[in-house]
């Protein structure tokens, strides 16, 4: 019989906790235990699994004895304090957060995009896996870099509620019914109002006016691409959609990249789907991303305000493409030996 696996899922009852139990389920992970913990709140609340309900228990420091494989997709500060806990009761650590990604260290793998970081992640107990924005604009901006090395990006990222879990869902909801039903709105998730408006900001600023999610999205890019110098410029926006993350991006490659080339580069990319009809007005958009593995890329044109110059929109899920779905994948090609 072939192996099952001990696995337990940190942060099983927020938006990517439940994400990736609909995935393991649909992939057929094997699994032979699984154990779900959240925090205090959920104690004792039960969700579905493969047609049976399973308990979700509170984390605590005894719950990762007998566990081979633990997703962390809670805040970062629980990663932080629990992975290495885990890690010593000998369990492999996949972590949705962003405590990890800036050590050195600890492999950032996306299978789509650097697949030899798997070979560095075999023998390591914490894995991280790169912020939903970054994931998306990586799997597009891969095959682009291979036509003609990038120089330089300009990205406005575009995101949505669901990127703040199930509290930014919720907020996004309660705040339409007020002012639709002619009420003052409260913001207690978002910096202000967001029903009906856009936010320039995602994360708190440092020094320079740089929003977090900016930082992080320039250096997951980078360390993904394997590109430390590539000049990116992003702007992160909080925008009233529920699921699905997409950008504008202007690239800036070293020679010149012609349409059809990058169409068919693109087209030829598996994890990318390229929707490109624009006199049909066939294009990406969150909603139909949404619940779709690929990301999906569209509104190629040539930037002719400078050579290499192309521009694109993206839009991908961001729980399901940009989070559960690479790091099922992580564990496939570690745990399985699973190729796609
Ligand atoms: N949403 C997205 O698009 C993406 C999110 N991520 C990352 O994934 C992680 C999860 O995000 P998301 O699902 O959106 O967030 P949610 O707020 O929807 O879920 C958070 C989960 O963490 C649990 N949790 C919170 N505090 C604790 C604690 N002290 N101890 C144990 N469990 C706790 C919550 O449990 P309870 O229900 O009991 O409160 C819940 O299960 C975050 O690190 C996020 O940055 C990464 C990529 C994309
Ligand atoms: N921060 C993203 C969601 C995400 O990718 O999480 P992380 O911060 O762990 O990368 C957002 O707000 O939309």
């Amino acid at each position: 019989m072939s192996k099952e696996f001990h696995i337990a899922v940190v942060g099983a009852t927020g938006v990517v906790g439940r994400q990736l139990l609909e995935i393991l389920e649909e992939r057929d992970f094997p699994v032979a235990q699984l154990r779900l913990l959240a925090s205090e709140r959920s104690d004792g609340e039960f969700l579905d699994f493969r047609g049976g309900s399973l308990l979700v228990q509170r984390l605590d420091e005894e719950a990762f004895a007998g566990i081979d494989l633990a997703f962390f997709c809670a805040p970062a500060a629980v990663s932080a304090r629990f992975c290495p806990i885990a890690a010593g009761a000998g369990a492999v650590c996949i972590d949705f957060s962003g405590a990890w990604r800036i050590d050195a260290d600890v492999p950032l793998v996306l299978p789509e995009v650097n697949p030899h970081e798997i070979a560095r992640a075999r023998g390591k107990k914490i894995i991280a896996i790169p912020g939903a924005a970054a994931a998306a604009l990586a799997v597009a901006l891969k095959p682009l870099h291979q036509l003609s090395p990038l120089r330089r990006l300009v990205v406005t990222s575009v995101q949505a509620v669901s990127g703040a879990g199930q509290a930014g869902i919720d907020e996004l909801r309660v705040q339409c019914g007020e002012l639709l039903n002619g009420r003052p709105c409260d913001a207690k998730v978002f910096p202000r109002q967001i029903a009906f408006n856009c936010l320039p900001q995602n994360g708190p600023f440092d020094a320079d006016g740089v929003d977090a999610e900016e930082a992080a999205l320039v250096h997951d890019l980078r360390r993904l691409l394997d590109l430390p110098e590539l000049g990116v410029s992003a702007t992160a926006v909080r925008v009233p959609v529920f699921y699905g993350y997409s950008a504008a991006v202007n690239v800036e490659a070293q020679g010149a990249l012609s349409l059809p080339q990058a169409r068919a580069a693109l087209a030829a990319t598996p994890g990318v789907a390229l929707i490109d009809e624009p006199a049909e007005g066939d294009y990406p958009t969150p909603v139909d991303a949404a619940g779709q593995d690929e990301v999906q890329v569209g509104r190629l044109r040539v930037d002719g305000s400078r050579p290499g110059g192309l521009d694109l929109w993206l839009a991908a899920d961001n729980l399901r493409a940009g989070a559960a779905l690479p790091a099922v994948r992580v564990a496939e090609l570690l745990f399985l030996g699973r190729e796609e």
